[in-house]
Protein backbone atom coordinates (compact mmCIF):
# COMPACT_ATOMS: atom_id res chain seq x y z
CA UNK A 1 0.00 0.00 0.00
CA UNK A 2 2.56 2.58 0.70
CA UNK A 3 4.90 1.25 -2.06
CA UNK A 4 1.58 2.40 -4.24
CA UNK A 5 0.46 5.65 -2.08
CA UNK A 6 -2.50 3.90 -1.75
CA UNK A 7 -3.56 4.58 1.93
CA UNK A 8 -3.51 8.18 3.63
CA UNK A 9 -2.64 6.78 6.84
CA UNK A 10 -1.68 3.54 7.64
CA UNK A 11 -2.11 2.45 11.10
CA UNK A 12 -0.76 -1.08 12.74
CA UNK A 13 -0.82 -3.07 15.88
CA UNK A 14 -0.14 -6.52 17.19
CA UNK A 15 -0.66 -8.41 20.71
CA UNK A 16 3.30 -8.07 22.14
CA UNK A 17 5.17 -5.26 22.54
CA UNK A 18 8.01 -6.82 20.88
CA UNK A 19 6.02 -7.41 17.51
CA UNK A 20 4.86 -3.67 18.15
CA UNK A 21 8.67 -2.26 18.46
CA UNK A 22 10.07 -4.80 15.39
CA UNK A 23 7.44 -3.09 13.29
CA UNK A 24 8.11 0.65 14.60
CA UNK A 25 11.79 -0.07 13.86
CA UNK A 26 10.35 -1.43 9.82
CA UNK A 27 8.76 1.69 9.81
CA UNK A 28 5.69 0.31 7.06
CA UNK A 29 3.53 1.95 9.25
CA UNK A 30 2.77 5.54 9.89
CA UNK A 31 1.61 4.84 13.36
CA UNK A 32 2.12 1.61 15.72
CA UNK A 33 -0.49 1.50 18.34
CA UNK A 34 -0.85 -0.73 21.48
CA UNK A 35 -4.13 -1.88 21.08
CA UNK A 36 -6.96 -3.37 17.72
CA UNK A 37 -9.55 -0.96 19.07
CA UNK A 38 -7.47 1.93 18.77
CA UNK A 39 -5.55 1.49 15.39
CA UNK A 40 -9.31 0.99 14.02
CA UNK A 41 -10.44 4.39 15.46
CA UNK A 42 -11.04 6.71 12.25
CA UNK A 43 -10.24 3.59 9.70
CA UNK A 44 -11.94 3.79 6.59
CA UNK A 45 -10.70 -0.10 6.30
CA UNK A 46 -9.62 -2.97 8.35
CA UNK A 47 -7.25 -5.62 7.51
CA UNK A 48 -7.58 -8.42 10.13
CA UNK A 49 -4.13 -10.23 9.73
CA UNK A 50 -4.32 -13.18 12.36
CA UNK A 51 -4.13 -16.48 12.33
CA UNK A 52 -7.38 -18.03 11.23
CA UNK A 53 -8.62 -19.05 14.91
CA UNK A 54 -7.90 -15.67 16.26
CA UNK A 55 -9.95 -13.53 13.76
CA UNK A 56 -13.27 -13.99 15.80
CA UNK A 57 -11.78 -12.62 19.19
CA UNK A 58 -9.82 -9.69 17.44
CA UNK A 59 -13.49 -9.21 15.63
CA UNK A 60 -15.03 -9.11 19.23
CA UNK A 61 -12.77 -6.66 20.44
CA UNK A 62 -13.27 -4.12 17.45
CA UNK A 63 -16.98 -4.36 16.65
CA UNK A 64 -17.92 -1.80 18.44
CA UNK A 65 -15.92 0.65 17.68
CA UNK A 66 -16.00 1.00 13.61
CA UNK A 67 -17.09 3.97 12.15
CA UNK A 68 -20.12 3.74 9.79
CA UNK A 69 -19.29 2.67 6.11
CA UNK A 70 -16.12 1.04 7.06
CA UNK A 71 -14.72 -1.83 5.13
CA UNK A 72 -13.50 -4.74 6.91
CA UNK A 73 -11.51 -7.41 4.95
CA UNK A 74 -9.06 -10.34 6.10
CA UNK A 75 -5.89 -11.97 4.59
CA UNK A 76 -6.87 -15.87 6.32
CA UNK A 77 -5.92 -18.63 4.74
CA UNK A 78 -9.31 -20.28 5.07
CA UNK A 79 -12.88 -18.22 4.33
CA UNK A 80 -16.18 -20.47 5.47
CA UNK A 81 -14.81 -20.31 9.12
CA UNK A 82 -13.28 -17.11 9.21
CA UNK A 83 -16.86 -15.73 8.00
CA UNK A 84 -18.58 -17.89 10.40
CA UNK A 85 -16.37 -16.07 13.02
CA UNK A 86 -15.77 -12.81 12.18
CA UNK A 87 -19.79 -11.60 10.86
CA UNK A 88 -21.68 -12.21 14.19
CA UNK A 89 -19.14 -9.23 15.42
CA UNK A 90 -19.86 -6.86 12.81
CA UNK A 91 -22.35 -3.74 13.29
CA UNK A 92 -24.52 -3.43 10.09
CA UNK A 93 -23.24 -0.40 9.26
CA UNK A 94 -19.58 -1.50 7.77
CA UNK A 95 -18.98 -3.56 4.72
CA UNK A 96 -17.12 -6.86 5.29
CA UNK A 97 -15.39 -8.35 2.61
CA UNK A 98 -13.26 -11.71 3.16
CA UNK A 99 -10.00 -11.85 1.40
CA UNK A 100 -7.11 -14.55 0.75
CA UNK A 101 -3.98 -13.14 -0.55
CA UNK A 102 -2.07 -16.56 -2.26
CA UNK A 103 1.31 -15.04 -1.31
CA UNK A 104 3.63 -16.17 1.52
CA UNK A 105 6.41 -17.33 2.99
CA UNK A 106 7.43 -19.90 5.56
CA UNK A 107 8.54 -16.98 7.42
CA UNK A 108 6.32 -15.23 9.86
CA UNK A 109 6.42 -11.40 12.10
CA UNK A 110 6.64 -8.07 10.74
CA UNK A 111 10.11 -8.55 9.27
CA UNK A 112 9.23 -10.85 6.80
CA UNK A 113 6.80 -8.87 4.62
CA UNK A 114 8.02 -7.15 1.69
CA UNK A 115 6.28 -4.95 -0.95
CA UNK A 116 6.49 -7.11 -3.88
CA UNK A 117 4.75 -9.89 -1.93
CA UNK A 118 1.55 -9.51 -3.74
CA UNK A 119 3.12 -8.47 -7.50
CA UNK A 120 1.60 -10.95 -9.92
CA UNK A 121 -0.13 -13.41 -7.72
CA UNK A 122 -3.84 -14.35 -7.02
CA UNK A 123 -6.12 -12.11 -4.29
CA UNK A 124 -9.18 -14.31 -3.98
CA UNK A 125 -12.09 -12.25 -2.28
CA UNK A 126 -15.33 -13.57 -1.16
CA UNK A 127 -17.71 -10.41 -1.24
CA UNK A 128 -20.81 -12.31 -0.81
CA UNK A 129 -23.17 -9.84 -2.23
CA UNK A 130 -21.84 -7.43 -0.19
CA UNK A 131 -22.20 -3.77 -1.40
CA UNK A 132 -20.59 -3.62 -4.76
CA UNK A 133 -18.85 0.06 -4.35
CA UNK A 134 -17.03 -1.39 -1.38
CA UNK A 135 -15.79 -4.38 -3.60
CA UNK A 136 -14.68 -2.48 -6.14
CA UNK A 137 -12.34 -0.70 -4.08
CA UNK A 138 -10.91 -3.36 -2.48
CA UNK A 139 -10.58 -4.92 -5.92
CA UNK A 140 -8.74 -1.49 -6.88
CA UNK A 141 -6.84 -1.90 -3.88
CA UNK A 142 -5.11 -5.36 -4.20
CA UNK A 143 -4.74 -4.52 -8.21
CA UNK A 144 -2.81 -1.20 -6.92
CA UNK A 145 -0.67 -3.85 -4.80
CA UNK A 146 0.56 -5.76 -7.50
CA UNK A 147 -2.12 -8.81 -7.49
CA UNK A 148 -4.71 -10.14 -9.81
CA UNK A 149 -8.45 -10.57 -8.14
CA UNK A 150 -10.86 -13.31 -8.42
CA UNK A 151 -13.92 -13.28 -6.59
CA UNK A 152 -15.41 -16.87 -5.43
CA UNK A 153 -17.86 -18.13 -3.21
CA UNK A 154 -16.56 -19.04 0.61
CA UNK A 155 -16.99 -23.06 0.60
CA UNK A 156 -15.64 -22.95 -2.85
CA UNK A 157 -12.17 -21.16 -2.03
CA UNK A 158 -12.00 -23.76 0.69
CA UNK A 159 -12.09 -26.45 -1.83
CA UNK A 160 -9.36 -25.05 -4.01
CA UNK A 161 -7.38 -24.44 -1.88
CA UNK A 162 -7.33 -27.59 0.13
CA UNK A 163 -6.09 -28.66 -2.55
CA UNK A 164 -3.49 -26.42 -3.86
CA UNK A 165 -1.93 -25.13 -0.88
CA UNK A 166 -3.41 -27.11 2.94
CA UNK A 167 -3.20 -30.88 1.74
CA UNK A 168 0.36 -30.01 0.09
CA UNK A 169 1.55 -28.75 3.50
CA UNK A 170 0.29 -31.73 5.27
CA UNK A 171 2.16 -33.95 3.03
CA UNK A 172 5.36 -31.79 3.51
CA UNK A 173 4.94 -32.16 6.88
CA UNK A 174 4.11 -35.54 6.99
CA UNK A 175 7.46 -36.58 5.08
CA UNK A 176 9.44 -34.43 6.96
CA UNK A 177 8.69 -35.80 10.00
CA UNK A 178 9.32 -39.04 8.56
CA UNK A 179 12.75 -38.27 7.37
CA UNK A 180 13.56 -37.13 10.81
CA UNK A 181 12.30 -40.09 12.54
CA UNK A 182 14.69 -42.24 10.13
CA UNK A 183 17.28 -39.95 10.72
CA UNK A 184 17.83 -41.53 13.96
CA UNK A 185 18.60 -44.46 12.23
CA UNK A 186 20.35 -43.24 9.46
CA UNK A 187 22.88 -40.90 11.43
CA UNK A 188 21.32 -38.13 9.81
CA UNK A 189 22.22 -39.31 6.39
CA UNK A 190 18.42 -38.27 5.25
CA UNK A 191 18.89 -34.43 5.95
CA UNK A 192 22.31 -34.49 4.68
CA UNK A 193 21.72 -35.50 1.42
CA UNK A 194 18.17 -33.86 0.91
CA UNK A 195 17.90 -33.32 -2.60
CA UNK A 196 15.86 -30.48 -4.22
CA UNK A 197 12.38 -31.90 -3.92
CA UNK A 198 13.00 -33.14 -0.30
CA UNK A 199 14.11 -29.10 0.76
CA UNK A 200 11.25 -27.53 -0.68
CA UNK A 201 9.35 -29.99 1.59
CA UNK A 202 11.63 -28.55 4.53
CA UNK A 203 10.90 -25.29 3.26
CA UNK A 204 7.33 -25.49 3.82
CA UNK A 205 7.52 -27.68 6.73
CA UNK A 206 8.93 -24.43 8.46
CA UNK A 207 5.75 -22.40 8.30
CA UNK A 208 4.17 -20.99 11.84
CA UNK A 209 2.97 -23.59 13.03
CA UNK A 210 0.10 -21.70 14.83
CA UNK A 211 -1.13 -20.57 11.72
CA UNK A 212 -0.89 -24.10 10.13
CA UNK A 213 -3.08 -25.78 13.16
CA UNK A 214 -5.61 -22.94 13.06
CA UNK A 215 -5.96 -23.98 8.79
CA UNK A 216 -6.12 -27.49 9.40
CA UNK A 217 -8.69 -27.44 12.33
CA UNK A 218 -10.88 -24.37 10.00
CA UNK A 219 -10.79 -26.41 7.06
CA UNK A 220 -11.37 -30.22 8.46
CA UNK A 221 -14.23 -30.86 5.47
CA UNK A 222 -12.39 -30.03 2.71
CA UNK A 223 -8.59 -31.10 3.74
CA UNK A 224 -10.34 -34.25 5.15
CA UNK A 225 -12.34 -34.73 1.90
CA UNK A 226 -8.87 -33.92 -0.31
CA UNK A 227 -6.57 -36.29 2.12
CA UNK A 228 -8.89 -39.64 1.27
CA UNK A 229 -8.79 -38.88 -2.50
CA UNK A 230 -4.97 -38.47 -2.05
CA UNK A 231 -4.88 -41.70 0.25
CA UNK A 232 -6.83 -43.98 -2.37
CA UNK A 233 -4.33 -42.41 -5.25
CA UNK A 234 -1.00 -43.29 -3.00
CA UNK A 235 -2.66 -46.97 -2.72
CA UNK A 236 -3.31 -47.39 -5.99
CA UNK A 237 0.49 -46.11 -6.68
CA UNK A 238 1.95 -48.51 -3.84
CA UNK A 239 0.00 -51.29 -5.31
CA UNK A 240 1.42 -50.55 -9.32
CA UNK A 241 4.59 -50.78 -7.14
CA UNK A 242 4.38 -53.95 -5.21
CA UNK A 243 3.19 -56.01 -8.09
CA UNK A 244 5.71 -54.20 -10.44
CA UNK A 245 3.44 -52.85 -13.03
CA UNK A 246 5.33 -49.95 -14.45
CA UNK A 247 2.57 -49.06 -17.13
CA UNK A 248 0.31 -47.85 -14.34
CA UNK A 249 3.03 -45.93 -12.52
CA UNK A 250 4.48 -44.68 -16.26
CA UNK A 251 0.85 -43.10 -17.15
CA UNK A 252 0.47 -41.60 -14.40
CA UNK A 253 3.50 -39.64 -14.35
CA UNK A 254 3.29 -38.85 -17.43
CA UNK A 255 -0.36 -37.11 -16.67
CA UNK A 256 1.07 -35.61 -14.14
CA UNK A 257 4.09 -34.00 -15.96
CA UNK A 258 0.95 -32.80 -18.82
CA UNK A 259 -0.01 -30.58 -16.07
CA UNK A 260 2.83 -29.21 -15.08
CA UNK A 261 3.77 -28.03 -18.93
CA UNK A 262 0.34 -27.08 -19.30
CA UNK A 263 0.93 -24.60 -16.18
CA UNK A 264 4.09 -23.18 -17.68
CA UNK A 265 2.83 -22.64 -21.40
CA UNK A 266 -0.58 -21.00 -19.79
CA UNK A 267 2.07 -18.73 -18.13
CA UNK A 268 1.13 -19.46 -15.12
CA UNK A 269 3.67 -19.73 -13.11
CA UNK A 270 5.81 -16.83 -13.34
CA UNK A 271 8.34 -18.30 -10.64
CA UNK A 272 9.33 -20.95 -13.45
CA UNK A 273 12.64 -20.31 -15.33
CA UNK A 274 11.97 -21.41 -19.33
CA UNK A 275 14.91 -23.65 -19.75
CA UNK A 276 13.33 -25.73 -22.18
CA UNK A 277 12.78 -27.77 -20.36
CA UNK A 278 9.40 -28.35 -21.65
CA UNK A 279 10.87 -30.25 -25.14
CA UNK A 280 11.17 -33.86 -25.33
CA UNK A 281 14.51 -35.26 -24.39
CA UNK A 282 14.32 -39.10 -25.54
N1 LIG B 1 2.25 -16.79 5.74
C1 LIG B 1 1.64 -17.05 4.62
O1 LIG B 1 2.18 -17.68 3.73
C2 LIG B 1 0.21 -16.60 4.45
C3 LIG B 1 -0.28 -16.38 3.15
C4 LIG B 1 -1.60 -15.96 2.98
C5 LIG B 1 -2.43 -15.79 4.08
N2 LIG B 1 -1.92 -16.04 5.34
C6 LIG B 1 -2.85 -15.84 6.47
O2 LIG B 1 -2.55 -14.57 7.01
C7 LIG B 1 -2.83 -14.56 8.40
C8 LIG B 1 -1.62 -14.01 9.13
O3 LIG B 1 -0.50 -14.81 8.84
P1 LIG B 1 0.97 -14.23 8.80
O4 LIG B 1 1.80 -15.15 7.99
O5 LIG B 1 0.92 -12.78 8.45
O6 LIG B 1 1.36 -14.40 10.33
P2 LIG B 1 2.30 -13.58 11.31
O7 LIG B 1 2.72 -14.54 12.35
O8 LIG B 1 3.34 -12.81 10.57
O9 LIG B 1 1.29 -12.54 11.95
C9 LIG B 1 0.23 -12.96 12.75
C10 LIG B 1 -0.02 -11.96 13.84
O10 LIG B 1 -1.14 -12.40 14.60
C11 LIG B 1 -0.86 -12.24 15.98
N3 LIG B 1 -1.67 -13.16 16.75
C12 LIG B 1 -1.51 -14.50 16.87
N4 LIG B 1 -2.45 -15.02 17.68
C13 LIG B 1 -3.24 -13.99 18.05
C14 LIG B 1 -4.37 -13.89 18.89
N5 LIG B 1 -4.87 -14.97 19.48
N6 LIG B 1 -4.93 -12.67 19.06
C15 LIG B 1 -4.41 -11.57 18.47
N7 LIG B 1 -3.32 -11.60 17.67
C16 LIG B 1 -2.75 -12.80 17.47
C17 LIG B 1 0.61 -12.50 16.11
O11 LIG B 1 1.12 -11.95 17.28
C18 LIG B 1 1.14 -11.82 14.83
O12 LIG B 1 1.37 -10.44 15.07
C19 LIG B 1 -3.21 -15.98 8.79
O13 LIG B 1 -4.61 -16.05 8.91
C20 LIG B 1 -2.73 -16.82 7.62
O14 LIG B 1 -3.55 -17.95 7.45
C21 LIG B 1 -0.63 -16.38 5.54
O1 LIG C 1 5.30 -20.51 -0.46
C1 LIG C 1 4.86 -20.64 0.68
O2 LIG C 1 5.57 -20.57 1.65
C2 LIG C 1 3.42 -20.87 0.88
O3 LIG C 1 3.09 -21.95 1.23
C3 LIG C 1 2.46 -19.78 0.67
C4 LIG C 1 1.00 -20.19 0.69
C5 LIG C 1 0.76 -21.33 -0.33
O4 LIG C 1 0.33 -22.42 0.04
O5 LIG C 1 0.97 -21.07 -1.51
C6 LIG C 1 0.62 -20.63 2.04
C7 LIG C 1 -0.54 -20.32 2.62
C8 LIG C 1 -1.33 -19.17 2.20
O6 LIG C 1 -2.64 -19.20 2.57
C9 LIG C 1 -1.01 -18.74 0.86
C10 LIG C 1 0.18 -19.03 0.29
Amino acid sequence: MRRAGLAGEIVGTARSAETREIARDLGFCDRIVDTASEAIDGADLVVLAVPVGAMGAVAAEIGAHLQPGATVTDVGSVKRAVIEAVAPHLPDHVHFIPGHPLAGTEHSGPRSGFAELFDNRWCILVPNGTDTPATERLIALWKGMGSNVEVMDADHHDLVLSVTSHTPHLIAYTMVGVADDLSRVTDSEVIKYSAAGFRDFTRIAASDPTMWRDVFLANKDATLEILGRFTEELFALQRAIRTGDGEVLFDYFTRTRAIRRGIIEAGQDTDAPDFGRTGKHD
